[in-house]
């Protein structure tokens, strides 16, 4: 038995190699340093010629940029907490229950027990000062007693995601930069629905992740089941590394064994995790041999199962004449990582712990530094430039051709054009001059600092007073400062490189989501196509609920409009509108919380003296007949000039998901936005393409270029279907088909771009008021947001779960316990989303405490009256609003769902009549 304090030097252990492409003692060599650039070279298409570019590299190897994702409550916050304080970085644990922790550090936040946004800080894991370069470079290897820690320090950048369903979109937003994960599940909950959603987005950015079982230490955690749930239920092999160790076996939980190290790791219950004592095999046989035989068996199942994906896991066994305990730590090590990292991988690393009672932290850290990947070994980030999809590296090697989409002027095919960009031609390749590229993926509002916006910097490097290109929003800003943040303290740094997270202040528009660029020589706008890059872009969802915010008096007005300014720089899944007639503006979002936490935001945090309304659902407008063609002409001053233009508009219905309507003669647009169709007919355009690219035409006034002309009129349209004719909420399937031909509704300079939109915008409201003067009877319909929802509930309260939302709450039950469907669209050709088959007998498990005898066919499971099961179901949204509360009494409080929007659906008569009849009574 050694008792050895954790963070001890005693306690750090070299691992050479492991996770380390790139060392100290590669850099002594130089033709190890030629290697080395050739490969980086590969991976990042550019040339890495200094040796200070390459010390980067190195330092990049011992990042990992990792975020927790998990379901609500699961003990995100908790075990951050704790990994806070064992990297040295608190000196006390902060409790989530009395609202002390370092990353919820927002009011709401602490207030509400709950993180909403995702906080980034940096660590260093093992702590820097605890580890021995000497042990590095001596290059020994683990010893079974030893314990599977890197002897160098790593920098960790967490990113804490929120797991409440109404934050989804910034989980998605946290998921884009990372590197790796750890997804947290509550030994007594096991696999989640929310767990499962989170999982599957986490696959479509190939994120390598490691389960870690928490709450062990709760009456009926179940570590075993838990372990064949992630095999079932998030459709990976379980590589089961450690096993908890309870007092005689079914007692309270005191640690764990460690099936890599061949370790049993024992906690004082009362410490503060710190202090831990290790036994080696022998010590466990002699100290509690029931645990020692488990372990020996866990770690047979995880030398077959590394042998079943690792042809070198087989030679290693071969090797050590064919005994599971004799294969060092280091290649089971070395061959995890190996399969993780693996895009076709299936299988998922799984650790013990209980947070709460400081136990399994640790080894988690040491399980994210030595399998998790860095940077250098992630995935080529996706990239958008224009309308072509490709990745970065693509683009800085000049390989990237840009689709250039010159739609057919006859409108019956939308033809393609490939064009090579200048970047496939050498020396005028554009990605040149890009200094660096960063994807800003939260801004927060600081109360000493300013607006802070997160950045991950994907190449080059990020510099103080640098000139920083919007590509979302076209605009250049300067960075004043940058930082590292560790929790809310920061160091001020001067520049941030690629790999890297940081913060820059002082940014004036930067949103979440968008991508900063900077092109070398201090440019202010850089070079086409380099202007329209987006870094890994995402889909917002449409918003569900919406709530009138006042003002108190007419003077507040000005800083009310600043504070939802700068929340929706913040969070850009919320959305602004006014009123046209009533002049109220209207805040709407994912769901109640989101739009209550907006509110919170707004009122504590911004101070802005403003009072939100009740919290209603975003229903839908549509068509339901033709409209006439109705031409309207704008012709008034705009900002003291006369402005003249006119445009004909037709609305009618239009249903995405049936058989596409054929578009007219002389389409030169069509597009899908929010629901509707908007196609733009322009007779009389002749388009030529410029020699900049730029498509023109000698129809248009001077100061007009084709696309400008298109988006004036799209804009306007937009506008207009804002607000439904008859029921005032934005239309919806529905298409409006603009005319504006050239000779008739422009007027020379004096259809500006603003007067082009405004005749679309007047000329679309026409059109939808004239549906209900043509067709009183069959004018438009409400259509409300109809629900996916995921409910997991335990077999003994499945009978009633799925009464009551079949009857109650008109819901179709769609399957049980059928995978979740995956919404976010997968990479298809890379593996990620194919669905493995796991066969549930197969996968290694130890057995729980209290558990039936173990049934080779895994039949005693199936009989369990704890079994969870899966419903999916279809349900509008109006009926599931409380509905937590409703199923929680349903299932005594083990029953937990998601939900996100399957579609709009149009609603029979009787029911919009009793919708209408309760909107009326608010
Ligand atoms: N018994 C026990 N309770 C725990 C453990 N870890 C966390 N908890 C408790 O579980 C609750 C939720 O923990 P959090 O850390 O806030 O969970 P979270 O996943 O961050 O939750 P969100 O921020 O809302 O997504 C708190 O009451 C914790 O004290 C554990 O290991 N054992």
């Amino acid at each position: 038995m050694v008792t050895a304090p954790f963070l001890g030097r005693a306690a750090a252990r070299p691992i050479p190699g492991l996770s380390r492409r790139i060392t100290c003692q590669h850099v002594s060599s130089n033709i190890l340093l030629k290697g080395l650039r050739l490969s980086l070279q590969k991976t990042f298409g550019r040339e890495f010629n200094s040796t200070s570019r390459l010390l980067d590299m190195i330092d990049l190897d011992k990042t990992r940029n990792i975020g927790i994702i998990a379901h609500i409550d699961a003990g995100k916050t908790t075990t951050t907490e704790r990994m806070l304080y064992y990297s040295g970085f608190t000196r006390r644990i902060g409790d989530v229950d009395d609202g002390s922790t370092v990353t919820d550090f927002l009011p709401a936040e602490r207030a509400r027990g709950i993180t909403i946004q995702s906080a980034a800080i940096t660590f260093h894991w093992p702590p820097r000062g605890t580890t021995s370069e000497v042990d590095n470079l001596s290059g020994q290897g683990l010893d079974a007693k030893g314990l599977p820690r890197s002897a160098a320090s790593h920098t960790v950048n967490l990113i804490d995601t929120p797991g409440h369903a109404d934050f989804t979109f910034e989980v998605l937003r946290s998921l884009r930069i990372l590197d790796g994960a750890v997804c947290i599940l509550d030994g007594v909950a096991g696999v989640e629905a929310q767990t499962e959603k989170v999982w599957h987005q986490a696959s479509t950015y190939r994120i390598p992740r490691i389960v870690y079982v928490n709450k062990l230490d709760r009456d009926g955690a179940a570590f075993g089941r838990t372990v064949r749930e992630v095999g079932s239920r998030l459709h990976g092999w379980p590589a089961v590394c450690q096993i908890p160790w309870f007092e005689g076996g079914d007692g309270r939980f005191t640690g764990i064994a460690d099936a890599v190290s061949l370790t049993g790791l024992l906690w004082n219950e009362a410490g503060d995790g710190k202090s831990v004592k290790a036994f080696d095999l022998a010590g466990l046989e002699a100290e509690n041999s029931k645990l020692a035989n488990e372990l020996k068996r866990a770690r047979v199942a995880l030398v077959e199962l590394l042998s079943e994906h690792d042809e070198n896991m087989v030679e290693k066994f071969l090797d050590h004449e064919e005994d599971h305990l004799a294969v060092p730590s280091i290649d089971i090590l070395r061959s995890l990582r190996k399969c993780l990292l693996d895009p076709a991988n299936t299988i998922i690393p799984v650790f013990a712990g209980a947070s709460f009672r400081n136990m399994g932290v640790q080894p988690l850290l040491d399980a994210v530094t030595n399998l998790l990947p860095g940077p250098i070994e992630s995935p080529d980030p996706e990239i958008n430039v224009g309308n072509t999809t490709g990745s970065l590296g693509q683009l800085l090697s000049g390989n990237f051709v840009v689709e250039k989409n010159t739609e057919a002027v006859t409108g019956k095919s939308k033809q393609k054009k490939k064009a090579a960009t200048p970047a496939a031609s050498g020396n005028n390749n554009p990605a040149a001059s890009l200094e660096s590229c960063s994807l800003a993926f939260k801004v927060v509002s600081d109360a000493k600092r300013g607006v802070l916006v997160y950045v991950r910097v994907y190449s080059g490097s990020l510099n103080r007073q640098s000139l920083l290109y919007n590509t979302n929003l076209n605009v250049t800003e300067k960075a004043p400062r940058l930082f590292k943040m560790y929790a809310n303290d920061a160091v001020e740094v001067e520049s941030i490189s690629a790999g890297h997270i940081g913060v820059v202040a002082g940014l004036k528009y930067a949103r979440t989501g968008d991508t900063l660029i900077s092109c070398t020589g201090g440019k202010m706008n850089p070079p086409e196509p380099l202007n329209t890059l987006q870094l890994r872009p995402i889909d917002v969802p449409p918003p569900v609920f919406f709530a009138s915010i006042e003002p108190h008096s007419l003077s507040e007005e000005r800083s009310m409009q600043d504070a939802l300014a700068l929340l929706l720089r913040e969070d850009p899944s919320l959305h602004v509108t006014v009123d046209e007639d009533s002049g109220q503006t209207l805040l709407s979002g994912m769901g109640e919380l989101h739009l209550e936490i907006a509110r919170d935001r707004l009122v504590k945090d911004f101070k802005a003296k403003a009072t939100m309304g009740r919290i209603e659902i975003g229903y839908r407008e549509c068509a339901l007949s033709h409209s006439v063609a109705v031409t309207k002409t704008f012709d008034r001053e705009i900002a003291g000039r006369k402005g003249k233009a006119g445009c004909t508009a037709v609305v009618q219905p239009y249903d995405p998901a049936e058989e596409q309507l054929g578009l007219p003669e002389n389409t030169i647009f069509a597009e899908i936005r929010d629901g509707n169709q908007i196609v733009i007919c322009a007779p009389g355009l002749d388009i030529v393409t410029d020699k900049h690219d730029r498509e023109q035409s000698s129809k248009l006034p001077s100061h007009l270029d084709v696309n400008a002309f298109r988006a004036s009129l799209f804009n306007g349209a937009l506008s207009a279907l804002s607000r439904g004719p008859q029921f005032t909420f934005p239309v919806h399937s529905t298409r409006v088909t603009l005319t504006c031909d050239v000779g008739e509704h422009l007027f020379g300079s004096e259809s500006s771009a603003s007067a082009i939109s405004a005749a679309a915008r007047l000329a679309t409201q026409a059109a939808l008021r004239d549906l209900i003067t043509t067709s009183p009877n069959n004018s438009t319909a409400l259509m409300e947001p109809l629900m996916n929802v995921i409910i997991s509930v335990d077999e003994a309260s499945l009978g009633a779960v799925v009464h009551d939302i079949s009857s109650a709450r008109g819901g179709h039950i769609i399957s049980l316990d059928e995978a979740i469907p995956i919404t976010t669209a997968l990479d298809a050709t890379s593996g990620v989303g194919d669905e493995v088959v796991i066969d549930v007998r197969k996968i290694y498990a130890p057995p729980d405490p209290f558990e039936s005898p173990r049934i080779e066919d895994g039949s005693s499971m199936q009989a369990s009256a704890n079994q969870p099961r899966t419903i999916t179901a279809k349900v509008p949204l109006k009926e599931m609003v409380g509905y937590l509360k409703h199923l929680r009494s349903l299932t005594a409080g083990r029953g937990t769902f998601v939900m996100h929007v399957d579609r709009f659906e149009k609603m029979s008569a009787p029911r919009q009549k009793a919708v209408l009849a309760d909107l009326n009574s608010l």
